[in-house]
C-alpha cells in the first residue's frame, strides 16, 4: 500500500481516547504556559512578535469565541465541533486580516521510503510513526543522512512515490490535493525575486495566494501585518537582493504566511544564519505556532537554549524514530536505556555522541520507532521535576477533517486561489517590472545589439545589390541567422535553471498554475525582443543595401524576430532540463549540427539527396535561412547589378543563386510555419518537462511517460 492509497485508521474506542486523552490536554496546556512564560521572560527587544502586550493587537470581535475556543478545544474530546479557523493566543501580535483555515494535526504510522540505487534497492525511512500537532513547533534532528529531509517532503507531499504506509490528517487519510493548500514548504534556499521590494514581493504574494477569499483593502491589512509579525517592515521598501541572510529568511516565512496556512514546513531555516539570526528566527518559528498552526522543521544539532525552544522533538538516525516527545524529557529517556547525560552537556548534542548501532536499536526499541510520545507530565513539572510520561498515538483523539466546514466547490474553481486570467495578469505585471528594472541587462542588450548591426552592415556593407558577389550575400544571411539563434538560445540556457528553482518554490505552494507561469515567462520577453531585433535588423538591411522594398523589407524583419523567437523556445527547452552548466556546453553541440544541415548543398542545390532533405527539415535552422534567403532573393526579384563587368556574372538572376543553394521555388509562408512549429514544440517540450520536474518524476523515465501517452 502506498501513501496514496491511504487507508483510514480503525476507529478508536470512545473511552479509550477520553481516558488517555486527559492527560494529553493537560500536557497541552502545560506546554502553552511554560512557552508563554519563556518568551516573556527570555525574549530580546529586537524579538518583534512575543514582545507585545495584549494592547498591541487584539484579536477582531468574531475571533474572541475561536480563542477561547483554542483553550479548551484543540484537545477536547469532542470530536464532533470543527475547528474552523487557527485559533488566535491574544497575547502576541497576531493576523487580524487572514484567510480562515483549519488547525491540522499530522500523523504517520509505518512510514517507509525505499529507493532503488545502482547497488539495488535502500530503504531511507523504516517504518517510522509519529504525531505532530497544531499549536506545536516540531523538530526533526538526527545525524547527517539520517532521513530528516527524506520525511519533511514525504510529509509535505514533496515526494510521493516510493512510499509505503499512511499518513492522516486530523486522523483521516490525507487528501493531497486539500492537504497542499493548506500547507506550505519553506525550502533551505531563500529562492525570491530578487528585482521586488519586500512589500511588492508580499503584495503579488498575496494576490495570487489568497484569490478572492478577502477583499483589496484586507489583502493590504494582511500584507501589512505579516510585516509587522515577522519583524520585516524596516525594509519594506528595500529591494530583496539587498536583504541580510536573516531578513530573507523572514520573508520568505513571511510569503508563505500571507494566505494564513495551518501547516509550515521549514527545511533547515537556521542554516547559514548567525546566532542572532538563530534566536529569531526559532522564535519567530515558537510564535506561528503558538497561534495554533502546525510548525515542522529540520535542524542540525541546536544549541541547549534553542533546543529547549522546541515543543516536540522528533529525531532519527539510519531512518529510524530514536525520540519522539518534548526536550525536557530527552534526558530522563537516555538515563532510562543507559546514558546519562551531565547537566552541563547539550542534551541535543549528547544523543549523537552516544549513537552506535546498539543504541539506536535500543533507543529506537523504547520509542517504538515513533509509536511512543514522551510528554511532560504537567503536575510534575509545576513541581519542578520532569518525568516521562508515555502517551501513545493511538490513543490520541482524532480531530474532524479539515475540510468539514468549507463550502463544496467546483474542483477546478478550487484547484488554485485565484483564476488563470489573473494569475497570468498578476504573473505578466511581476516579470515585466523585473525585467524593467535589470536596467543592466537592458543597456548591455541594446549594445550588444547595435554593435553587433554596425559590425555586420560594415562587413557586409553595399553589397545587397552586387551580383559579383552572390557567396557574400548568403554568408550575410547566415550570419544573420546565428546572431538571432546565439543572441536569444543563451538567454534561456544560462536563466532558466534558477528560474525553474524558484517557480518549484512558487508552484509547490500552490501560488499558481505552471500553464498562467508558461504565458507569462512566454510573452514578457516578446517586446524587448522586437525592439532590439528590429533595430538589429534595420541597421543590417539598410547597410548591406538590400533592396529597398517595403515587402521584402518586412519579410526579411519577420523571419529574423520568428528565428529569435523560436531559438528562445529551444533555450527554454534546455534551461528546463539541464544545468547551465550543462547547457552551455550541450547548447552549442546541438546547434553545429542544426547549421551544418541549414547549410548543406550550398553550391548544388539540384542535386541534395531525399534522404538529406528530410534531415535538414529536422533542422529548424534551415526554415530560417531558407526564409532569409527567399525574403531576399526570391519572390521575382529583378537582376542584380554586376559592377565587375570584367568578370562572368552567373548570379546575376537571383533565382539562379536560391536554385545552387536548393531553395528554389519555396514558399516563405511555408519557413514561418515552420518556424512557428519548432518554436511551439520546444515550448510544449519545457511545458511538459518542467511539469515532470516540479512532480519530482525523474527526466530519465520521459520514454516511459511517452509510451504511456501514446497508449492513452
Ligand atoms: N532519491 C534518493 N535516491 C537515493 N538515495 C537517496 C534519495 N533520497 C535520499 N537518499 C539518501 O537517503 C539518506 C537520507 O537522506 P536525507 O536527505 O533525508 O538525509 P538528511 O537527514 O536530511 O541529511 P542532511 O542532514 O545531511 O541533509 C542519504 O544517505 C541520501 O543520500
Amino acid at each position: 500500500m502506498t501513501a496514496g492509497d491511504e487507508q483510514p485508521r480503525p476507529p478508536v474506542g470512545r473511552a479509550q481516547s477520553t481516558v488517555s486523552f486527559a492527560a494529553t490536554t493537560i500536557n497541552h496546556r502545560g506546554d502553552q504556559g511554560n512557552r508563554g512564560n519563556r518568551s516573556d521572560n527570555e525574549d530580546d527587544d529586537d524579538n518583534h512578535s512575543s514582545t507585545c502586550s495584549n494592547d498591541d493587537v487584539l484579536p477582531d470581535e468574531e475571533e474572541m469565541p475561536l480563542v477561547e475556543a483554542s483553550r479548551t478545544r484543540v484537545f477536547s474530546v469532542s470530536a464532533d465541533r470543527p475547528i474552523t479557523r487557527i485559533p488566535t493566543r491574544v497575547d502576541m501580535k497576531t493576523l487580524t486580516h487572514k484567510a480562515k483555515r483549519p488547525a491540522v494535526d499530522i500523523e504517520f504510522h509505518d512510514l517507509t521510503y525505499a529507493v532503488n540505487t545502482t547497488a539495488g534497492q535502500r530503504t531511507i525511512l523504516k517504518g517510522i510513526n509519529g504525531f505532530f500537532r497544531s499549536g506545536h513547533l516540531t523538530a526533526i534532528m538526527g545525524p547527517s543522512g539520517a532521513g530528516k529531509s527524506s520525511l519533511m517532503n514525504i510529509l509535505a507531499g514533496y515526494v510521493r512515490s516510493d512510499i509505503k504506509g499512511q499518513i492522516l490528517t486530523n486522523g483521516h487519510p490525507r487528501n493531497m490535493q486539500l492537504f497542499k493548500k493548506l500547507s506550505s514548504y519553506i525550502m533551505q534556499e531563500d529562492l525570491l525575486q530578487p528585482r521586488l521590494t519586500v512589500i511588492e514581493s508580499l503584495s503579488y504574494a498575496a494576490r495570487l495566494k489568497i484569490g478572492r477569499e478577502l477583499s483589496k483593502e484586507d489583502k493590504d491589512k494582511a500584507v501589512n501585518e505579516v510585516l509587522e509579525l515577522l519583524g520585516v517592515s524596516v525594509c519594506r521598501n528595500t529591494y530583496v537582493e539587498k536583504l541580510s541572510g536573516g531578513q530573507r529568511k523572514r520573508l520568505s516565512v513571511a510569503l508563505e504566511l500571507v494566505n494564513n496556512p495551518p501547516v509550515i514546513f521549514l527545511d533547515e531555516p537556521t542554516t547559514g544564519l548567525d546566532i542572532v539570526a538563530i534566536k529569531q528566527c526559532v522564535t519567530l518559528l515558537v510564535d506561528l505556532a503558538k497561534q495554533g498552526r502546525t510548525v515542522v522543521c529540520t535542524i542540525h544539532q541546536p544549541s541547549s537554549p534553542l533546543f529547549h525552544m522546541f515543543d516536540h522533538v522528533y529525531m532519527l538516525a539510519r531512518g529510524s524514530c530514536i525520540y519522539n516527545g518534548s526536550p525536557k524529557q530527552l534526558v530522563p529517556f537516555l538515563a532510562q536505556v543507559g546514558h546519562v547525560c551531565k547537566p552541563t552537556h547539550n542534551p541535543a548534542d549528547f544523543v549523537f555522541e552516544v549513537l552506535d548501532n546498539d543504541t539506536i536499536v535500543d533507543l529506537t526499541r523504547e520509542i517504538q520507532n515513533g509509536k511512543v510520545i514522551l510528554c511532560d507530565d504537567l503536575d510534575e513539572m509545576e513541581n519542578g521535576m520532569a518525568t516521562s510520561k508515555l502517551c501513545r498515538t493511538d490513543t490520541l483523539i482524532t480531530l474532524p477533517p479539515v475540510f468539514d466546514d468549507v463550502p463544496e466547490v467546483d474542483q477546478n474553481e478550487a484547484e488554485y486561489p485565484s483564476s488563470f486570467g489573473t494569475q497570468f495578469s498578476i504573473l505578466l505585471a511581476r516579470k515585466t517590472k523585473q525585467f524593467c528594472r535589470n536596467t543592466t541587462g537592458l543597456w548591455i542588450s541594446f549594445f550588444h545589439h547595435t554593435f553587433s548591426a554596425l559590425l555586420l552592415g560594415s562587413i557586409y556593407y553595399g553589397i545587397g545589390s552586387d551580383g559579383n558577389r552572390p557567396f557574400e550575400n548568403f554568408k550575410f544571411c547566415i550570419s544573420v541567422i546565428v546572431f538571432f539563434v546565439y543572441t536569444h538560445v543563451m538567454g534561456p540556457v544560462l536563466t532558466f535553471p534558477s528560474e525553474v528553482k524558484l517557480l518549484r518554490r512558487e508552484y509547490f505552494n500552490h501560488w499558481y498554475s505552471l500553464k498562467s507561469y508558461f504565458f507569462a515567462s512566454t510573452i514578457t520577453s516578446l517586446p524587448s525582443m522586437v525592439l532590439f531585433g528590429s533595430l538589429f535588423l534595420l541597421i543590417v538591411y539598410f547597410m548591406s543595401a538590400q533592396p529597398i522594398e517595403w515587402i521584402r523589407f518586412s519579410e526579411f524583419m519577420a523571419i529574423g524576430l520568428f528565428t529569435g523567437y523560436t531559438s528562445e523556445g529551444l533555450g527554454v527547452l534546455i534551461g528546463s532540463s539541464v544545468k547551465n552548466s550543462t547547457g552551455a556546453v550541450m547548447t552549442p553541440a546541438l546547434l553545429a549540427p542544426m547549421l551544418a544541415l541549414a547549410v548543406y548543398g550550398m553550391g548544388y542545390g539540384l542535386a541534395i539527396e531525399p534522404i538529406m532533405e528530410s534531415l535538414m527539415a529536422t533542422s529548424f535552422l534551415r526554415y530560417a535561412l531558407v526564409g532569409v534567403c527567399t525574403s531576399l532573393f526570391g519572390n521575382g526579384r529583378a537582376d542584380m547589378e554586376c559592377l565587375k563587368e570584367d568578370l562572368y556574372c552567373h548570379y546575376k538572376n537571383p533565382e539562379l543563386l536560391l536554385r545552387d543553394l536548393g531553395m528554389s521555388g519555396r514558399s516563405i509562408v511555408n519557413q514561418f510555419v515552420g518556424l512557428a512549429l519548432f518554436g511551439m514544440c520546444f515550448r510544449l517540450a519545457a511545458y511538459y518537462i518542467i511539469k515532470l520536474r516540479m512532480m519530482n518524476k525523474p527526466l530519465r523515465k520521459i520514454p516511459l511517460y511517452f509510451k504511456k501517452f501514446l497508449r492513452g
